[in-house]
């Protein structure tokens, strides 16, 4: 098989008695193929990626690149670019002869060598910044010069450990677009640990989700989203509250829950906004028709806030598992309802996932 592929691989930290950082994790990943392994801190993200680059031994399992077994193969003679969180560049050297350095050790001759740093700092964004001092560089751009480093020598495979953890949000999420369309423009094939989900979803082509040591699930991002493999992969996605249904569950989304805007038999509505319920009605609980998961829930208004172009109702409200607080949507152009407010909630099918047991 073309490109990495993990077999059962284990990664002990202490000898025995000590942590199992990754727990029999099976992993392909495609050639030109961008995985992202996401996961809370401490699951073992770090771990397999230096496992796969040869800076940690297995202690048991193997990987495999384009079919070849790299156990007792060294880093260096993997084929593999690194970067890491602090791309570690050269004081000494020129932004230049940084991103030069891994064809330098390749003997690439000088023409050939000066195109390449050309175009990789053009594909960074650094174009004629060839002669700058590193110290004299932002922290976005020390970043891009080590990618440029990296990629300059054309890895066969590119290991990122959280290469903006240490950039402020702007411009994490400016340069992971940038470096998606570094990748994908390059044809590399990457593997990218991070534990911010939306760096993950937008670099990726595929997302893995560890916990614990374990490989809970590695999908493309949408198909992630519509068919978490189980409650804990739903969990750590954001998915908010799980409706028991047919031995499973019924996941509710962020975008899973709906505040009824149109009046109903029972209801007191309001003429532009969300419809009430008899102000009677026992708050939250109660089920007012339909089947559990597909029905209509009674639920009283925490707080309501216009956020992305749309009310947010944050209600309180049991929808078979005892009473929680969860976010709801007004969709329509409505007034927000007011904190104490009982307003109807349904669930919108397109935010929820059937998840199994
Ligand atoms: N060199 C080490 N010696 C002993 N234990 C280690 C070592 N490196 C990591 N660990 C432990 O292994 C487990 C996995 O760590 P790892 O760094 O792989 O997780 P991670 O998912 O990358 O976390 P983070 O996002 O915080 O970097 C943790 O319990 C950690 O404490």
């Amino acid at each position: 098989m073309d490109g990495l592929a993990v077999r059962g691989a284990v990664v002990r930290y202490g000898g025995a008695g000590g942590t199992t950082a990754v727990d029999g994790v099976d992993l392909d990943v495609a050639d030109g193929e961008i995985l992202a392994l996401l996961g809370p801190s401490g699951c073992g993200k770090s771990s397999l990626l230096r496992a796969v680059a040869g800076l940690e031994p297995l202690a048991a399992g193997s990987v495999t690149y384009d079919g070849a077994d790299l156990t007792g193969v060294p880093v260096h003679r993997r084929g593999f670019g690194l970067l890491f969180q602090d791309g570690q560049l050269f004081a000494h050297r020129d932004v230049a002869r940084n991103v030069a350095y891994g064809l330098e050790t390749m003997r690439t001759p000088r023409a050939e060598r000066a195109a390449r740093v050309r175009e990789l700092l053009d594909a960074v964004g650094l174009a004629g910044y060839e002669r700058r001092a590193v110290s004299t560089l932002s922290g976005g751009e020390r970043q891009r010069v080590a990618l440029a480093r990296a990629l300059a020598p054309r890895p066969r495979l590119l290991l990122l450990d959280e290469p903006f953890s240490a950039l402020d949000r702007a411009l994490r999420e400016r340069l992971a677009v940038e470096v998606r369309d570094v990748l994908r423009g390059t044809g590399t094939t990457a593997v990218f640990v991070t534990h911010d989900h939306d760096e993950a979803f937008t670099v990726a082509d595929r997302v893995g989700v560890m916990r614990a040591g374990r490989l809970l699930q590695a999908a493309a991002p949408e198909e992630l989203w519509r068919a978490p493999a189980s409650r804990a992969v739903a969990e750590f996605l954001g998915y908010q509250a799980f409706v028991p249904r047919d031995g499973g569950w019924l996941a509710v989304g962020p975008n899973g829950l709906r505040v009824e805007a149109s009046a109903r038999p029972d209801a007191s509505a309001r003429p532009d906004g969300a419809a009430l319920l008899d102000a009677s009605a026992p708050p939250g609980g109660a089920v007012v028709d339909g089947a559990a998961g597909d029905g209509v829930w009674r639920a009283v208004v925490v707080a309501a806030a216009f956020r992305r172009g749309r009310v947010e109702v944050t209600v309180d409200v049991d929808l078979g598992g005892g009473v929680e607080r969860l976010v709801a949507h007004l969709t329509a152009d409505a007034p927000a309802p007011a904190p104490g407010d009982k307003v109807a909630v349904r669930l919108d099918a397109a935010g929820c996932a059937v998840v199994p047991a």
